[in-house]
């Protein structure tokens, strides 16, 4: 007899591994599918810088026990200017993190299994009935999740997820010390986030120091494709330019890279096509839910696994539903309160990483100059808090922008309410 659960989950990162602890929470019989080994894991996906906040602790009980170190401010800086706002953070270890969610979600009852690699859907009927996975092996199972991130085997397969390699975001970091967080010409970084914006050092994206602790940080950067500015899925490149901030950045004079610190990976920044479909769900990173703006995936995937296991939960109350329709719940909460106003987030995240580097001076000089409801606002969406942002100088870069990109504005904005009620 083949082997059957309420719902498989494909992938344990924070998507797949807080859907599981919701699912087994409520007394359903969960298996989550892991390609790595368990001894070593995560190892490959040990990939994310682990910056998030305490409404992200506080709403999924994260233990101060995967914290590296908390922040008080997050800092952006342009080559000339930086703006500091008060903004209580954690960095997290990320490979403690995605243990503790594993740890958890067993200790409800959920299932994993590790060293098993999803490969395709098993499709009865039309619809997924099960995973291959292992080569021969299979399981079935009502609801079956992708939680894989950019991999989606499964979303692939079924045509839910379309992730276009030329809107991919590629980041590269290492954990460092001896850094000096406090240089003279630059902004006490001492429990602080950082992100700068500067083609010079992340053409077509941002850098970033993130202290965690002591003379210790994690310093990054990522490449967002760009036609503009060129680069670049070519991994050489991005090792290249890291090593050159670090070369020419006096706070990284007498730093040294930390052993196996490395961290690698990559997202998708473009809109989702579709999320759900007969018995399907895609969450996490395998559909494109990081924050454009300020790189932020965890507390999106996180809330992506909580909402697909609230859809679950309705599906199988009463009259078990799991047809495309019941599952559009999944696709409601998801652009309710996992992404809300997607669309003119999405816009912003390529307008900001198109205009010049010069033009970061002002913008950060404009930030300094808000108060923090407008930026408040103006993060969420708003566009009248984004237009306090920009000026008559703008306009031949407003120009050039829409001209480079009609295709993906006509995909963001099918008519013009929609960038205010998305
Ligand atoms: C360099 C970098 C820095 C980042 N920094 C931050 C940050 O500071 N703050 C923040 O909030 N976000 C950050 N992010 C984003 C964040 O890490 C991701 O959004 C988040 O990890 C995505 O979670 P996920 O569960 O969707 O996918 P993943 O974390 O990618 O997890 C997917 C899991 O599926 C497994 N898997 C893959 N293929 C298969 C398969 N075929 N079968 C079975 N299992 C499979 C993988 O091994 C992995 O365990 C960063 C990302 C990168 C790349």
């Amino acid at each position: 007899m083949s082997e059957r659960y309420d719902v498989v989950i494909a992938g344990a990162g924070p998507a797949g591994a807080q859907c599981a602890r919701d699912l087994a929470e409520r007394g359903y019989e969960v298996l989550v599918l892991e390609t790595e080994p368990e001894g070593t894991f995560p190892a490959q996906s040990n990939k994310s810088t682990g910056g998030t906040f305490p409404s992200m602790m506080g709403s999924f009980g994260i233990p101060d026990d995967v914290v590296m170190h908390y922040t008080d401010s997050v800092v952006l800086e342009s080559p000339d200017e930086n703006f500091q706002m008060t903004q209580p953070g954690a960095v997290l270890e990320f490979a403690d993190f995605k243990r503790y969610l594993v740890r958890d979600g067993r200790d409800h009852g959920a299932t994993y299994r590790f060293d098993s690699r999803v490969s395709q859907p098993i499709v009865e009927n039309d619809e997924i009935a099960g995973v291959r996975y292992d080569g021969g092996e299979e399981v079935y199972a009502d609801i079956v999740i992708d939680a894989t991130g950019p991999a989606a085997p499964l979303a692939k397969a079924l045509g839910v997820s379309d992730l276009e390699r030329k809107r991919q975001a590629i980041g590269i970091e290492w954990e460092y010390e001896g850094v000096a967080l406090d240089h003279p010409g630059y902004a006490d970084l001492n429990d602080s986030m950082m992100l700068r914006l500067d083609h010079d050092l992340a053409p077509g994206g941002y850098a970033w120091i993130f202290h965690t602790g002591a003379d210790t940080a994690k310093v990054g950067l990522c490449f967002i494709q760009n036609d503009k500015y060129g680069p670049s899925d070519d991994r050489v490149r991005i090792d290249d330019a890291l090593t050159g901030w670090l070369d020419d950045d006096p706070r990284f004079a007498e730093a040294n890279r930390i052993d196996d610190s490395q961290h690698r990976g990559s997202a998708h920044i473009q809109p989702p096509k579709q999320l759900s479909t007969d018995r399907f769900m895609a969450i996490g990173d395998t559909v494109p839910s990081i924050d454009p703006l300020w790189g932020q995936g965890i507390d999106k995937c996180m809330r992506s696994g909580r909402a697909a296991a609230v859809t679950a939960d309705r599906c199988f109350t009463g009259r078990m539903d799991t047809s495309a329709d019941e599952m559009t719940i999944y696709d409601m909460l998801w652009h309710r309160n996992v992404a809300p106003k997607a669309a003119m987030r999405l816009l912003m995240t390529h307008l900001i990483y198109y205009a010049p580097t010069e033009r970061y001076n002002r913008f950060i000089r404009d930030l300094r100059r808000l108060s923090s409801d407008t930026l408040s606002s103006a993060n969420a969406g708003n566009p009248f808090a984004l237009a306090k942002l920009f000026h008559v100088g703008d306009i031949p870069l407003f120009r050039d922008f829409v001209a480079e990109h009609r295709e993906l504005i006509g995909q963001l904005l099918p008519g013009p309410r929609s960038l205010l009620s998305d």
